[in-house]
């Protein structure tokens, strides 16, 4: 029988075909972007400001410094960054998708964050800037939704500056039993119904919870970045392992 897992992937609990994943979900992006931040602040009861500030405090980001925010989407981090490295430094938003940099740039323009921020479309995978470039990366619950992880992470690797820092904020797995249980009703149950009311996208949301259920474990990820070169590589579980913050350097 022919074995055919080096061309298929999954997109949330689907078995679809490596080439069909990216623009699957870019659909998800696309449907839900207008409404992605306030989405963000109900699902997660705004619970995800906090786990973007831990994510902050974990970057030892400084004044001067170049940053990637990598599937930036609405650009939380940037606009935390760019007040942190300041004129003097440059963060670049980069993500794949451009209805999610569209309302990313509006954001933090009407914020009137403006001057070291650049906004690239680009691909996890294949990253288009140089070697050794940034001093730090993030990459915040955008990982689940690449493609090839491995070859993302390679290319995480290749742009960071030696001595620099990359930061993975995603969803986890819970440390307890009942937890994963009351997470698992929130997820299937409750997040779907929400994302029909509110974002007039049910589809989507079911995309989210599944897709998190597939995501490597802690340890896995780990595993993935220090297989990637990545060295120190640590993490810290957030609100019981329902989001975890890896971090890994390069030497
Ligand atoms: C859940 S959003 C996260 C946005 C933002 N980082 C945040 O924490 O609010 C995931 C983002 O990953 C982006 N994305 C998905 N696949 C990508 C890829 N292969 N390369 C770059 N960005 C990607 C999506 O377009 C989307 O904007």
């Amino acid at each position: 029988m022919k074995d055919n897992s080096q061309e298929t992937t999954h997109f949330g609990y689907k078995t679809v075909d490596k080439a069909q994943k990216k623009s699957l979900v870019a659909g998800v992006f696309d449907s839900v972007a207008a409404k992605y931040d306030v989405m963000n602040d109900v699902m997660s009861f705004g619970i995800h400001r906090l786990w973007k500030r831990q994510t902050l405090d974990a970057s030892g980001v400084r004044k001067g410094q170049r940053i990637l925010d990598l599937a930036g989407g609405t650009g939380d981090l940037t606009a935390k960054f760019s007040r942190i490295v300041g004129p003097q430094g440059q963060v670049v938003l980069a993500d794949i998708n451009d209805s999610m940099l569209k309302v990313g740039r509006d954001k933090l323009r009407d914020m009137g964050i403006v001057g070291n921020v650049e906004y690239v479309q680009a691909n996890a995978e294949e990253l288009p800037f140089p070697d050794d470039h940034f001093d730090a990366i993030t990459i915040a619950f955008g990982l689940r939704n690449v493609t090839d992880k491995d070859k993302a992470l390679r290319s995480m690797l290749r742009v960071l500056k030696p001595g620099g820092r990359l930061l993975v904020l995603e969803f986890s797995k819970p440390e307890h039993d009942v937890l994963n249980s009351l997470y698992d009703f929130y997820s299937f149950n409750v997040l779907p119904q929400m994302g029909g009311l509110i974002a007039n996208d049910k589809e989507s949301y079911q995309y989210l919870a599944e897709s998190i259920r597939m995501h490597p474990d802690q340890e896995t990820l780990k595993q993935m970045m220090e297989d990637a070169g990545f060295e120190q590589v640590t993490y810290q579980n957030m609100t019981g392992g329902i989001v975890a913050l890896h971090r890994g350097f390069k030497f």
